[in-house]
């Protein structure tokens, strides 16, 4: 439909109006129709008024129709979270469509006020081309150019989207390294490395959460005179003395026990044993292993002597009823002079 110079005048009439001047050289050259253009379009095409709120097509739906804005704007919406582009006067959209044949919309063509559009189905184009060739051939090269743009734009968004998300990724990351190291570094004796009362617990708690109470054996091992050693060669050596006591524990704790530090000069080895005798073996090399260091007469000490209390536990009872047994045991160790073992059998414990 011929709609002579009136679309264009609208056009010259808009462009004047909301831009004071012809759009920018380079917006021309890319999403703009020139004015001769235009007047070339609105030769063949034909006009349609358009109201706020209309939408000329949706995502997806196949089209075969390109428009160009004479008066108002069209806002094309790309989905999920890419910004929403506005069009105004002169510039055109949906040429894929027209070009390819039916192509699927990628954008929603929506009317934000009032205005006029000119449309160009595949007839009027082709009538184009055969009028003047050339201008098709350099709107088309301006239209394969904006393709090839929005796609490298794109390309760019998802490339920082890419970036933004792996930054986000190292973030999570970190944290919950830091998270994880937190977790340890509660339930870890500074000093020692080995477990602390909180460690204890929690690794108790697992082994409840998994059914595994049952076959164990606990050995309560208190320092021989043990603030002697800080009165006589300062703190320091005192904690060395208790950083030697940690590394025996350490070193006859299997996979599955657990060997904690209970605070001050008090250690806990929990460990897999059924029997009194399994139990007191271990007890015997840690004291042993004590006084064979002690022998080696180091000055300042590298240790001392060692007080042990040893009992087999089951599952009923927690720690604490586990603990009072062992004490009672320990506490018979240091009565008889310390640096020695004794034994507390489960069912003659003093009420
Ligand atoms: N060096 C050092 N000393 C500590 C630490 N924690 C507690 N102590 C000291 O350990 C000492 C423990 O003293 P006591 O409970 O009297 O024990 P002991 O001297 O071994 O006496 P017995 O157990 O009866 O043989 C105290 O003097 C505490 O100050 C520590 O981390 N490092």
């Amino acid at each position: 439909m011929k709609v002579e110079g009136a679309a264009a005048a609208a056009f010259k009439d808009t462009v004047a109006k909301e831009g004071g001047s012809m759009p920018a050289r380079e917006e021309l050259a890319m999403a703009a129709l020139t004015p001769e253009e235009f007047d070339l379009f609105a030769d063949v095409g034909r006009v349609r008024r358009v109201y706020a709120g209309d939408v000329l097509f949706r995502r997806g739906e196949l089209g075969t129709t390109m428009y160009v804005v004479v008066k108002g704007a069209i806002d094309l919406d790309f989905g999920d979270d890419l910004i929403v582009k506005r069009l105004g006067p002169a510039e055109f959209f949906g040429e894929l469509g027209l070009l390819i044949g039916d192509h699927a919309r990628s954008a929603e063509a929506s009317v934000p006020v009032d205005g006029e559009l000119l449309e160009l189905h595949h007839e009027e184009f082709q009538r184009l081309v055969e009028r003047e060739p050339g201008m098709v051939c350099y709107f088309l090269r301006r239209a394969i150019m904006r393709v090839v743009l929005n796609e490298q734009g794109l390309i760019r968004r998802l490339r920082r989207r890419n970036q933004d998300l792996e930054s986000a990724l190292d973030n999570l990351r970190a944290t919950a390294h830091q998270l994880q190291q937190t977790e340890v570094l509660i339930r870890t004796d500074e000093l020692t490395g080995l477990a602390n009362r909180r460690g204890m617990t929690r690794h108790l708690a697992d082994r409840r959460r998994n059914g595994a109470m049952s076959g164990l054996g606990l050995l309560l091992v208190d320092c021989d005179s043990f603030k002697q050693i800080n009165d006589d060669h300062g703190h320091l050596v005192g904690d060395r003395v208790l950083q030697s006591v940690a590394n025996i524990l350490r070193s006859v704790s299997g996979a599955g026990d657990v060997a904690c530090r209970l605070g001050g000069d008090e250690f806990a080895l929990l460990i897999k044993a059924t029997t009194r005798e399994e139990v007191m073996r271990i007890a015997e090399f840690v004291l042993t292993t004590a006084q064979g260091l002690q022998r080696m007469g180091h000055t300042p000490p590298l240790i001392c002597s060692l007080s042990i209390g040893a009992c087999l536990v089951g599952p009923e009872g927690d720690f604490n009823d586990w603990y009072a047994h062992a004490d009672a045991a320990l506490y018979r160790a240091k009565r008889d002079g310390g640096n020695r073992v004794e034994w507390q059998d489960s069912r003659s414990l003093p009420a």
